[in-house]
């Protein structure tokens, strides 16, 4: 079941408006978001994951309504979060990191203390469940930030720019690691990078200015390359002309 954003109006602070009645569904199964730097796709992500709430407009799960307070738990438990920067917790090693995430969520210590290595397994991080994260990798410390996302069995993630500044070996395994996460779970992987696109992800979404120019399957997408484009460069053109078009007002 998609997380639908009906009619949103989010600003920070004073700023101007970054999204103005914006709709907008993030389907299951797997997507990528795409979008060049300052489209607004963290603020989606934000408000999708209920990290930020629209001034107007909802949000919502299955029922459940981020800015309905007594829903607002009950959200955050299906859909996790990784937002850009990762922090290392100072002086805890990865599997205490995790482990730390799923007590937040309110798991008993020894539950999370025991699910922390499955989640770390599936990241193909147990190996290094006693390093502490400040000592890891920047790819090693986005793996980290994914088992705490999964640490509580959330349904649904929501990751921000997660292979931002991986190298291209680096990206393989963490698109590797995704793939191999159980169906069950649901991931949209904002990016500014076509690299990410590939066969593995049935969606896509491209985000301009606060505006969706795009949404439908990842062929639908590379449909939209120039005529003749060579097949390594189709994604890079149909991101180049669809990035270009004008915001459309879809309600899905
Ligand atoms: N905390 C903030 N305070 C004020 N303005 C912000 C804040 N975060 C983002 N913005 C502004 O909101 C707009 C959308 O930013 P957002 O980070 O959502 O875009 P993005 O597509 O994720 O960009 P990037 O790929 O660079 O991360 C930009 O104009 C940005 O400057």
């Amino acid at each position: 079941m998609p997380i639908v954003l009906e009619s949103c109006d989010f600003a920070y602070k004073r700023r101007r408006p970054v999204l103005k009645r914006f709709t907008c569904e993030l389907p299951p199964g797997r997507t990528v978001f795409l979008g060049p730097n300052g489209a607004g796709k963290s603020t989606v992500l934000g408000l999708a994951a209920s990290a930020l709430l629209p001034r107007a407009g909802a949000v919502t799960y299955d029922g459940l309504r981020t800015s309905a307070r007594a829903d607002r738990d009950g959200f955050r438990r299906r859909v996790a979060w990784l937002p850009q920067h990762v922090r290392p917790v100072p002086g805890l090693t990865a599997r205490e990191q995790v482990a730390y995430a799923g007590w937040l969520k309110g798991m008993p210590r020894p539950v999370a203390w025991r699910e922390a290595l499955r989640a770390l397994r599936l990241v193909e991080l147990a190996d290094s469940a006693e390093t502490r994260v400040g000592e890891l990798s920047g790819g090693q410390q986005r793996r980290v930030g994914v088992a705490q996302s999964l640490v509580h069995g959330a349904e649904v993630l929501l990751l921000d720019e997660p292979t931002a500044g991986m190298d291209p070996r680096q990206r393989a395994v963490f698109h590797e690691i995704l793939a191999g996460l159980p169906s069950s779970v649901h991931v949209v992987l904002s990016t500014h990078d076509t690299a990410d696109l590939d066969g593995r992800y049935h969606h896509v979404l491209v985000l301009n200015s606060g505006q969706l120019t795009f949404r439908g399957t990842s062929e639908a997408f590379l449909a939209h390359a120039e005529p003749g484009t060579a097949p390594g460069r189709a994604a890079d053109s149909a991101y180049q002309r669809l990035a270009e078009r004008e915001g459309t007002a879809w309600t899905v």
